[in-house]
């Protein structure tokens, strides 16, 4: 397991779902962007495989560094991952509010009794 660098301080309360949603209209408008100045325009004119397989990389670096105990590198290769991830959303025309709705649907259920429900066609 690795232990906390620090504690999330005070003021970031709550922010975290809105940063998301600004990266996300961030990169959405850079859609439109000069690949030669946006980071997102460029990524985003290499297509979907390639989208996809950044978001894979950056994954793998970021599981690394959870497996080596380097909560510090952890916390970098956590946010290359989410941008990642963002960037594989606006390829996909995808919203953050679906993900937000289906984390939130399944607020509350175990993934044991989800898994057991599944199993058992319940
Ligand atoms: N959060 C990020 C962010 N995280 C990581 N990165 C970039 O992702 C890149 C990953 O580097 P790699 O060498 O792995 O990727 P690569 O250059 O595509 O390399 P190849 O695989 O093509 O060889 C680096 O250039 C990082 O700077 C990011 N680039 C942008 N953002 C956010 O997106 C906003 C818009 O950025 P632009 O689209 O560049 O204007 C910024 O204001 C930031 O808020």
């Amino acid at each position: 397991m690795i232990a906390r660098a620090a504690p999330p301080p005070e003021d970031l309360a709550g922010a975290s779902a809105e940063v998301l949603d600004r990266l996300f209209d961030v990169v959405t408008a850079r859609r439109s962007a000069d690949p030669s100045i946006s980071h997102s325009a460029r990524l985003l004119s290499r297509g979907t495989a390639k989208v996809a397989q950044k978001f894979g990389e950056e994954a793998v670096e970021c599981l690394i560094e959870a497996v080596a105990g380097n909560s510090n590198k952890l916390v970098g290769e956590s946010a290359d991952v989410l941008y990642h991830l963002i960037v594989m959303w606006v390829d996909a025309g995808l919203h953050p509010s679906e993900v937000w709705a289906e984390l939130m649907r399944r607020e509350g259920t175990s993934g044991i009794a989800e898994k057991a429900a599944r199993r058992t066609g319940a």
